[in-house]
């Protein structure tokens, strides 16, 4: 590319989506340079997904092997089960430090310059960075944005990162409380529910709108209450939303009624997560000197090519990815727009596609899905003027899990009446995150019910929960 600028691309944000991006940019032989102000690998791999999912494993075999219940059916007796809460602690952080190693070392490999300090764009096609030796100006074809998000914590809520924390500390599990309150019931409130409960601690989630898990289709939000909140020591208040909350020993919580704002209840318990969303870490990035306004939300205005808009206008040469612009706020959405940035950098006319891309809840059992809920669905048919069809099948029908003892699970199917095109597919059950790639690959092509039904599934797995689901959207 044209040497008049000193890199063909600069990333500014070294996070999954940065990372992503410049992998695949040194793989079409671009000069580029990642910029990180913080922790390299952002947010998933140092206070995300990564400790998170270490903490699930690890609290996940405590909840497997005190399942008294479950391993006798399976003819297995064991005595007590013990655990040592700071070597769960240290099993994540020694996750994050590998990956993070791993992820900086894959990026020294290629030959991307790692430049740490501030970045802001300075124009268009420059951006200055401040450095711990200074500021620098270094100018670059193309730019991405990729600044990624932080936790909302809604006013009222003080948080003193120790009774009143947010993931960011709870990811370090440096405290089992024996009472603690969840604010919220999207992603990290469940999969934090599913960590403390197993080791030992009682939980009373708070959930401001008036269902636990509004982001998931009905059906699955109510068996996964069914299996995932009614049997284990969860409280939970719905309806209701946190309106203060101070920290100290105890932590007192002011609730009220979501919809009238009038006081409900004061509650005292011992800890307390927030997790009620995240926002973007759009400020100071310098959008002003190229003259971008983020939207109301403070995100990144950008198109499906991901590159960022002012005014509805295509910004030459800049690209925003990730969780700044609000889009798909998961780590693989960011990796995968990293690419199409980069696509459309060398002219060659990608799109993101949202609806194939698959998210899940690292819960036992775990929540997955890709596409459409049936409620969206539904809104998509009176607007297009489709009939929208459903198939469910049962992991107590499915012999793989049957054989686990692991019965308890749904996979439904949403699907054009017409055509049969699968619009959504909603798993809740043993290995959900791991089966949805199928059906992710199936909206990708926007593949038929009538098709893949004849797919043929090794027997017996849990993957033919969808065989059965599609088999039953044709017998209909
Ligand atoms: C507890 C938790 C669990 C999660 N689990 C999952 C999961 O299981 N699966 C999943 O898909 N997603 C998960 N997520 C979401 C996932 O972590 C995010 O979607 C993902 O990290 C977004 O990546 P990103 O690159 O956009 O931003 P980030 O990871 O936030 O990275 C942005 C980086 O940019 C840097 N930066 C910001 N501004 C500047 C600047 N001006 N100059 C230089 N550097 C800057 C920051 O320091 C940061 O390192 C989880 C999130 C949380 C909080
Ligand atoms: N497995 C995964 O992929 C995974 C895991 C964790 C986090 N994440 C990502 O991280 C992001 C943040 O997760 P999250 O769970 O914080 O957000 P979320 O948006 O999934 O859920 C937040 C919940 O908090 C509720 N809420 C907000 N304010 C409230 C208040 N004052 N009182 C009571 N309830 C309130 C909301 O109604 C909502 O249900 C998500 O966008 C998700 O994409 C993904």
């Amino acid at each position: 590319m044209s040497s008049e600028f000193d890199y063909d691309l600069v990333i500014i944000g070294a996070g999954v989506g940065g990372h992503g991006a410049a992998l695949h940019a040194v793989n079409y032989g671009l000069k580029t340079a990642i910029i990180e102000a913080a922790d390299m690998g952002g947010t998933c791999v140092n206070r995300g997904c990564i400790p998170s999912k270490a903490l699930l494993a690890a609290s996940g075999k405590v909840r497997e092997l005190r399942n008294a219940h479950h391993l006798k059916s399976l003819g297995i007796q064991i005595g007590n089960v013990e655990f040592d809460q700071q070597a769960i602690a240290d099993h994540a952080t020694n996750l994050v430090n590998k990956i993070q190693g791993d992820l900086t070392n894959s990026l020294k490999r290629l030959g991307v310059d790692i430049i740490r300090g501030w970045g802001k764009v300075a124009g268009s096609q420059k951006v200055n960075v401040s450095t711990e030796n200074g500021d620098k100006t270094i100018t670059a074809q193309d730019i991405i944005l990729c600044p990624g998000s932080v936790p909302f914590v809604p006013p009222g809520i003080e948080i003193d990162c120790k009774t009143v924390f947010t993931s960011d500390q709870g990811v370090k599990l440096e405290t089992l409380p024996d009472w603690i309150a969840i604010i919220g019931s999207g992603y990290i409130g469940l999969e934090f529910s599913d960590i403390y409960t197993a080791l030992g601690c009682e939980v009373t989630m708070i959930e401001a709108l008036d269902k636990l898990m509004p982001g998931f289709d009905d059906d699955i939000a109510k068996l996964a209450e069914r299996v995932l909140i009614k049997p284990r020591p969860i409280e939970t208040r719905v309806g209701i939303y946190a309106k203060k909350i101070t920290p100290g020993y105890p932590v007192v919580i002011e609730l009220a009624d979501f919809q009238t704002k009038e006081d409900v209840e004061v509650l005292e318990v011992d800890a307390c997560l927030v997790a009620t969303g995240r926002i973007p870490a759009t400020k100071n990035i310098g959008l002003e000197s190229v003259g971008v306004e983020l939207d109301k939300r403070n995100f990144i205005p950008v198109n499906d090519g991901m590159a960022v808009l002012s005014g509805g206008e295509i910004v030459p040469h800049l690209y925003a990815i990730g969780d700044a612009n609000g889009k798909m706020m998961l780590a693989h959405a960011a990796s995968a727009q990293g690419i199409v940035a980069v696509e459309n950098i060398l002219e060659k006319g990608k799109k993101i596609d949202y609806r194939s891309i698959p998210a899940a809840a690292f819960t036992h059992p775990e929540v997955s899905y890709v596409g459409l809920t049936e409620t969206a669905a539904q809104e998509l048919g009176l607007a297009e003027g489709f009939e929208v069809a459903t198939s469910r099948s049962y992991f107590k029908g499915n012999s793989k899990a049957l054989a686990e003892n692991e019965a308890d699970g749904i996979a439904k199917v949403i699907y054009r009446q017409d055509t049969g095109e699968v619009l959504g597919v909603h798993i809740f059950g043993a290995h959900a995150s791991s089966i949805i790639h199928e059906a992710s690959a199936a909206v990708a092509n926007r593949q038929s019910v009538k098709d893949l039904a004849y797919l043929v599934h090794a027997h017996p797995t849990l993957s033919e929960v969808l065989d059965e689901a599609y088999k039953r959207a044709i017998a209909s």
